[in-house]
């Protein structure tokens, strides 16, 4: 039976969360700990488990079907591979940064400068759009050390709290590329693994949307119903059931987590009472 080929970084930031949505969707397979290779149980699914860097390639050369990968990594180094879906997790940029005391007005202080990263195609692409010539030079990890050790004048890197470019002594001057973790896919996927992934990405657009809802429950006044109906809208429309105790409904609905406290805060200036907030697994519509 035909497989769909996945590549899932080996270890790292991805790992973990890649693995995650593949089990949320219902699709059990090892961790790749002691594996490069594994298959899934209950889904026609084969991970191969390999350095982030290196997946475009093996994307291009068609070894495998699909990956998760982090955005920042397609700028740098696959422009041609397209994002079939933005998974929502790893979220982070790529700026520039200096030494904190370091004067800096524009990126054109740049100019004639070192500047040492490891994603030297989106540091190149940004200068030219700016008309910069710096000096570039590649380093593949702990970034954040060379202006302290004298090896460059600004970095470019990937900062999500801040906390590495403040314990380094570096401020973010500019953004170059916001990220997080997609799918993407190879131009040579067979049409018969095409359909397996449209079956693994409809699981994982019921697993996003869930994720990005809750459930609702909660009790009001008959009298109230209709104006806490307006706040909520649900899916189609709110269920609103009769409680034992007359005179009140139950009312249950959906909303979305970036509404979340607002409609929190309005439904109880409207009467409700006994809310409950309930996670919601999977979200078919
Ligand atoms: N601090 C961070 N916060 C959120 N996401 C991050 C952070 N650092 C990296 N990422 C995202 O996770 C991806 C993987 O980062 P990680 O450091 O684990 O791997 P790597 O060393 O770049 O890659 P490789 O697998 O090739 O060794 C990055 O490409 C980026 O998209
Ligand atoms: O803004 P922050 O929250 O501090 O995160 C940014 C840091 O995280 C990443 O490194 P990582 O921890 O993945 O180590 P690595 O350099 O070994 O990949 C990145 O390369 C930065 O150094
Ligand atoms: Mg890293």
């Amino acid at each position: 039976m035909n497989k769909l080929k996945i590549a899932i970084q080996k270890s790292g930031r991805l790992n973990e969360d890649s693995l995650r949505i593949l089990k949320d969707s219902g699709i059990s397979v090892d961790n790749g700990i002691d594996q490069l290779k594994a298959s899934a149980r209950n889904f026609p699914l084969e991970v191969l488990y390999l350095r982030n860097g290196d997946i475009p390639q093996y994307l291009r050369d068609g070894v495998v079907d699909i990956a998760i990968l982090g955005e920042n990594i397609l700028i740098e180094k696959g422009q041609d591979l397209p994002v079939i879906e933005k998974l929502g997790f790893s979220k982070c940029r790529v700026c520039i940064a200096v030494p904190k005391n370091a004067i800096y007005n524009s990126i054109k202080d740049l100019d004639g400068k070192k500047v040492a990263t490891s994603y030297p195609n989106t540091v190149r692409e940004y200068f030219d759009k700016n008309s910069v010539e710096a000096n570039i030079h590649l380093i593949n990890g702990s970034v954040e050390i060379a202006p302290n050790i004298g090896l460059a004048d600004a970095i470019v890197d990937i900062v999500s709290s801040g906390s590495t470019l403040f314990k380094n002594n570096l401020k973010e001057v500019e953004e170059i590329v916001r990220s997080e973790a997609v799918l993407t896919m190879s131009p040579k996927i067979s049409a018969e693994s095409k359909e397996i992934l449209d079956k693994l990405q409809f699981r994982i657009q019921s697993v996003l949307k869930a994720r990005k809802s809750k459930y609702v429950l909660l009790n009001a006044p008959n009298e109230r119903v209709e104006n806490i109906i307006k706040i909520l809208p649900g899916m189609r429309s709110p269920t609103v059931l009769p409680l034992a105790d007359e005179g009140w409904s139950s009312i249950h609905s959906v909303i979305n987590e970036e509404t979340f406290w607002e409609v929190i805060d309005e439904l109880k200036t409207n009467g409700a009472e006994g809310i409950l907030i309930c996670p919601i697994e999977k979200m078919v519509l």
